[in-house]
């Protein structure tokens, strides 16, 4: 798999290295990481000091498939002609591995190249010499590796405020002592004997992780934001309330211009109260001209005159990143737009959109033909994306497949295959789905990641398996939340 600059930042934030010392009787290193993983751990390292080569070759190789199961990085420790071998994501090499090596050159500019540091200088030359993150360490006693060289966590700020890759910090760091990492700025924390000691690896990551979260929050100044311009679901499961869930759930900043206010729940719409166009143009006004978004997600728009003043206001502002998810029909079969407006949205606000976000029925409505099989799904995105200069997201769920979604853009297909999740409560998936792919645009992520992100934590919100209501009911779209603070 390639991962992006940005999403090996971000996986820096729970990195787990493997240790089968601590494997009980019957226990295996890939039950044990599967654990770990399905827990949350963002980034995975194999670290085998004893193995013979082809022990080790073959542990990596199940460990690979794993990760890759799990969208998490994988990395060999110490050995590059492993890495290599097995085709791992990258490698993880110590000072004394390096001497006079160009890993770089050696590696290919695709893989990950994972550096240990413990000094400003080796730092910077492990940068200089193509790192893509840095492991500083140890910050804390460990018995886990003998002759660790200990540095301070006022010399970690240091590393961190010296280089602009991505640095983990590693060694001894525990639950109970994570947080005096605080206001070292690192991207993550290591762990071995944290997790892989523990009598419950899996309960180890995840308490791990959310410590790990508070550690490594966004600063304000980096803090991006995202607007929701939809309607209003009282019940909570779609619409803004859905939109502004998942956004701040995707690390955004979540704000609201409400298009209608609608009285529903999980079996049905029962009335409708539309803005006024004044109304929804003076909420535009006061978030441009004050929180500008990074990002905008456009859902429910009930009526021509809404839409025609949401695009003027669009171009006047210049907004950036627009996701357009064309709601015309509620899951429950209620109409949401009037079917008047839908040529007022293809003249009018197709064209800004940098993303429009369709599903069967409604790619069929956009594309003016019937849709029933794979390929008229491409051809149906490709009228699409080349009629209206915007890229197009063709999502399944429906009869002509199940998971499955095509991206069209730039004349480039993508077809993103996704896990069939048998849950029958699927209230507000599509507004969940354009909300996280805006959060991610906020954030910077290319379209492709950001669709394949949204996708995985749609399946998380969707894997959680709430069963609210008589209906079809809402997700759980703070699935990776504890709800313990403190
Ligand atoms: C993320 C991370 N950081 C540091 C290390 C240590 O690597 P190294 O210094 O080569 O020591 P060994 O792990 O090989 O004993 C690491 N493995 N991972
Ligand atoms: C590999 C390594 N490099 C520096 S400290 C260390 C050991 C980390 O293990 P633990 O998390 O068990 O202290
Ligand atoms: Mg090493």
């Amino acid at each position: 798999m390639n991962f992006s600059k940005e999403e090996i930042r971000h996986s820096m934030l729970l990195y787990a290295i493997t240790d089968r010392t601590w494997l009980k009787e019957g226990e295996t290193l890939t039950s044990i990481c599967e654990d770990v993983l399905k827990h949350g751990a963002t980034f995975l390292q194999i670290r085998e000091k004893d193995l013979e080569p082809s022990a080790f070759q073959k542990e990596a190789l199940e460990l690979k498939a794993l990760c890759a199961k799990y969208q998490v990085p994988f990395v060999v420790n110490d050995s590059v002609e492993i890495a290599l071998a097995i085709d791992a994501d990258g490698v993880h090499v110590g000072q004394g591995d390096i001497q006079g090596k160009n890993l770089r050159a050696l590696i290919g500019k695709d893989k990950i190249l994972g550096i240990s540091a413990a000094t400003v200088a080796e730092a910077v030359a492990a940068q200089a010499a193509g790192a893509d993150y840095i492991g500083v360490g140890a910050v804390f006693g460990t018995s886990t590796k003998k002759n660790a060289r200990n540095l301070s966590v006022e010399k970690l700020r240091e590393i961190c405020a010296a280089v602009t890759i991505p640095v983990v910090a590693i060694g001894g760091i525990h639950a109970l002592n994570l947080r005096k990492l605080s206001g070292s700025q690192v991207d993550g924390v290591a762990v071995i004997s944290a997790i892989f000691s523990s009598d419950n690896p899996g309960k180890a990551t995840s308490d791990l992780l959310s410590l790990a979260r508070q550690l490594v929050q966004p600063t304000p100044r980096l803090m991006r934001t995202a607007l929701s311009i939809a309607g209003s679901d009282c019940s909570g499961g779609a619409g803004i309330q859905a939109d502004l869930k998942t956004m701040t759930m995707n690390g955004v900043y979540a704000m609201s211009a409400i298009t209608a206010l609608t009285a529903q729940n999980t079996t049905k719409v029962e009335k409708i109260v539309e803005t006024s166009p004044d109304f929804l143009k003076s909420q535009l006004d006061m978030i441009f001209t004050d929180i500008f978004p990074d990002a905008v997600k456009i859902g429910m728009l009930p009526n021509a005159r809404l839409i025609e003043v949401l695009a003027e206001r669009l171009r006047f502002y210049q907004a950036k990143h627009i996701v357009l998810d064309p709601v015309m029909v509620a899951t429950s079969g209620s109409i949401l737009m009037e079917t008047s407006a839908v040529l007022t949205l293809k003249k009018e606000l197709l064209p800004l959109a940098e993303l429009v976000t369709p599903n069967i029925p409604e790619a069929e409505i956009l594309s003016e033909r019937k849709i029933t099989t794979p390929e008229e799904i491409e051809a149906a995105a490709e009228f699409i994306g080349k009629t209206y200069h915007c890229a197009v997201l063709i999502k399944g769920g429906h009869s002509v497949n199940t998971a499955n979604d095509l991206l069209w853009a730039d004349g480039q297909m993508e077809w993103f295959y996704g896990r069939c999740i048998p849950n029958p409560n699927t209230h507000g998936t599509g507004c969940t789905l354009s909300s996280a792919i805006a959060a991610n645009l906020a954030k910077g992520y290319s379209l492709s990641t950001s669709v394949q992100r949204a996708k995985k934590y749609l399946s998380g919100a969707l894997s959680a398996m709430l069963d609210l209501g008589a209906g079809s009911g809402p997700m759980n779209h703070a699935f990776c939340l504890t709800g313990e603070f403190s």
